[in-house]
């Protein structure tokens, strides 16, 4: 079981000193729009995953006009407590400690607090380019296994070098292509190992999705789903040799892992081009429930959700089966937002479960 007993924040977005005890299973977050109730969800994300799930970069967390930011937090997973302190230093440095330990890579600490965090733009998982599949994927996988991690990062790490290289080589007439031959052997390990994980992973991920889907749609067709990637065709061995004058010329590494797809399609067609809103909606919790599920099978304990203004989208049905799931038939934690006091109030009554409502902006 995984639960985060407390956070504390200093000059964290638009808290100047702030801190909350969370003593329920159950914990609504009320207040007016604007108010900080997504930036307390971003905090305890923040503590799961060493990064903001909205921000690209630490210093758009940083409180405008001030220097510096650390977000605290206890946490108990398993019954033995475990504390994380974020701190980023007024020289921009960030350092991230673990049971007062300073944690040398925060790679090592993903995994280790699992969370799933379902937020509006979520729906761009859907609508969107192969990106944010892949972000979805690879966030969801790097969890519970600390290999791919390691390796996608090897991979993406590589990849950078080989695409500052092929622009020198496109530059200086082709000098230096021993290197990428290094380059292109040193990428199929880790390539591999992101491939063949993906695959096996995904398999088991689709059957979650689709089982979730027909709870929350009520819809006896599915979407279809499946892995899409150029290293189901050919290895990358073969990919890069084949390619390698186009990637000369285009100065980027033109296939490879980076542009692996979660394809979803309705009746052959794109599901983005196809699905109406209340599909959209349907698959975007299904794919957040699935990597849900997915993580409480693999960790043996579920994950904390963090479900930011969830109450816009769903109707009052779909709202109350979807918290009947996720709060009282599992045993983790759940975070909501709303901001209508009254309405979150009166839909955690209805579960019967205990719950706390912290309402920002009052007393
Ligand atoms: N770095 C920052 N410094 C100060 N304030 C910030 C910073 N980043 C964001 N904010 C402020 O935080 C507020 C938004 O907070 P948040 O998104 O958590 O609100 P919310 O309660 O979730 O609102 P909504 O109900 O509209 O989703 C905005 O007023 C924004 O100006």
């Amino acid at each position: 079981m995984l639960s985060i007993q407390s956070i504390s924040v200093f000059q964290y977005k638009n808290y100047g000193n702030q801190s909350w005890d969370f003593k329920e299973k159950i914990v609504g977050i009320s207040g007016r729009n604007g108010i900080g109730k997504t930036n307390l969800l971003d905090a305890v994300y923040y503590c799961c995953f060493t990064k903001s799930y909205f921000a690209k970069s630490d210093t758009q967390l940083v409180t405008h006009g001030a220097q510096g930011l650390r977000v605290a937090a206890e946490f108990l997973r398993n019954g033995s407590p475990y504390s994380v302190t974020a701190i980023i230093r007024e020289n921009g440095k960030k350092e991230f400690r673990v049971n007062d330990t300073l944690c040398e890579k925060m790679a090592d600490h993903i995994g280790q607090l699992p969370a799933v965090m379902v937020a509006p733009d979520d729906v761009q998982i859907i609508t969107d380019g192969s990106e944010e599949r892949r972000r979805f994927m690879d966030s969801l996988f790097s969890q519970f296994d600390h290999h791919y991690l390691l390796q996608l990062m090897a991979y993406n790490r590589l990849l950078l070098q080989r695409n500052g290289l092929l622009r020198q080589l496109s530059e200086n007439g082709r000098k230096g292509l021993d290197l990428l031959d290094v380059i292109d052997a040193q990428l199929l390990a880790p390539a591999q190992y992101v491939h063949n994980q993906r695959k096996t992973y995904l398999a088991q991920l689709i059957e979650i999705i689709k089982k979730q889907y027909a709870g929350i749609a009520g819809e006896d067709y599915f979407p279809d789903l499946s892995y899409e990637s150029p290293l189901l065709e050919d290895s990358l061995a073969k990919w890069l040799e084949k390619n390698r004058d186009k990637d000369i010329f285009a100065q980027r590494t033109t296939t490879g892992l980076h542009r692996d797809d979660l394809a979803i399609k309705l009746d052959d067609k794109l599901f983005r081009l196809t699905a109406s809103q209340g599909q959209r909606k349907s698959l975007l919790f299904a794919l957040k429930l699935a990597a849900f599920e997915m993580l409480k099978n693999f960790k043996g304990f579920a994950p904390l959700l963090l479900l930011d203004d969830v109450f816009e989208k769903l109707d009052e049905t779909r709202m109350q089966n979807l918290l009947t799931e996720v709060c009282v038939r599992n045993d983790g934690q759940v975070f909501l937002t709303d901001t209508h006091p009254e309405r979150i109030k009166k839909s955690l009554e209805r579960l019967h479960s205990g719950f706390q409502l912290l309402e920002l902006g009052k007393g």
